[in-house]
């Protein structure tokens, strides 16, 4: 299968301080992405390293097969949305557009028009006076116009009020439905990814801790109860664990359904998941 983004050790340096470390992922086509992590994890690293804003310290990246801005014809495939949305504050969105079709070789003017509309945007007003919803939603555009085969967008919806992020989101979403382009979008908000994503990457600590397929994910952790004891059952990987004085509850990765009559098993949510592994950097592991 394709991948867009294959990585193998790679890792980024700043002065002494390693920003990404040991990274090694290979992520197949034709997924939306979520790249999660607290502060300062490394996702922006990795995403400027994928679009070849920086070159790495050690190891390597592909992005769709080579190099990240080794060719015309590769920084053509490839559309970012950087963290902030950016846009020209003095430029119109007509602007917008016509800067959009003179930088991109495969822009689709039809398509940069009928978001416009859609939109309800005033093609006459600057970027400046647009709403930072408006402003995001212009960004969108001109990635998707671009129509690339991957689409980057750094932490695209921070600063959107609940409704606005919901409209962003959507709006991706029907272009990826439209269009068939893979996406990597990094965020905080992991219940909007949540809606969104089939692909999940999380960086803890400048490494990747888990990545994989959500449904996948969802399938193989699971929440566990039972009377307080220290050993899990057999066969389980614990990624959290928390103890009263008479219970204990453990997030674990499982590959095998746990059928063990001592605990309780519960589904999980791509949150939950998240969590653990956030607050458990370093995840014990149990034969
Ligand atoms: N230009 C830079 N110079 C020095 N250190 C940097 C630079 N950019 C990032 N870092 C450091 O690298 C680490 C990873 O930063 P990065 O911006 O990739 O994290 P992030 O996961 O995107 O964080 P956030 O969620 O806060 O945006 C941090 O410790 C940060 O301080």
């Amino acid at each position: 299968m394709t991948s867009v983004i294959r990585t193998d050790q790679l890792g980024m340096k700043y002065g002494s301080r390693w920003a990404l470390s040991e990274c090694t992922l290979d992520i197949p086509a034709g997924h939306v992405v979520g790249l999660v992590g607290p502060n300062g994890a490394g996702k922006t690293t990795l995403l400027n390293l994928a679009v070849g804003q920086m070159a790495p310290t050690s190891g390597g990246i592909e992005v769709l097969g080579s190099r990240p801005a080794a060719r015309p014809e590769q920084l053509a495939k490839v559309g970012f949305v950087a963290q902030e949305t950016p846009t020209y504050a003095a430029l119109t969105v007509a602007e917008h557009l016509t800067l959009g079709a003179r930088l991109n070789p495969g822009w689709d003017q039809a398509v940069a028009l009928g978001r416009i509309r859609q939109l309800g945007l005033d093609p006459a007003q600057k970027a400046g006076q647009l709403s930072g919803g408006q402003r995001a939603q212009l960004a969108l555009t001109l990635g998707i116009a671009k129509r690339p085969e991957l689409l980057i967008l750094d932490e695209p919806v921070a600063a959107l009020d609940p409704l606005a992020r919901r409209e962003f989101l959507q709006s991706l979403m029907e272009a990826v439905a439209e269009h068939e382009f893979s996406v990597l979008m990094s965020s905080h908000l992991v219940s909007d990814l949540e809606r969104v994503c089939d692909y999940l990457v999380m960086l803890v600590e400048s490494r990747v801790r888990v990545a994989g397929e959500v449904e996948e994910l969802l399938a193989t952790h699971h929440l566990l109860s039972g009377a307080r004891r220290d050993a899990p059952p057999a066969g389980v990987r614990v990624v959290s664990a928390s103890h009263t004085d008479r219970q204990t509850t453990l997030l674990v990765r499982a590959d095998t359904p746990v059928r063990d009559p001592e605990w309780t098993v519960s589904q999980v949510s791509l949150e939950d998941i998240v969590l653990a592994y956030m607050s458990q950097p370093t995840m014990e592991v149990h034969a």
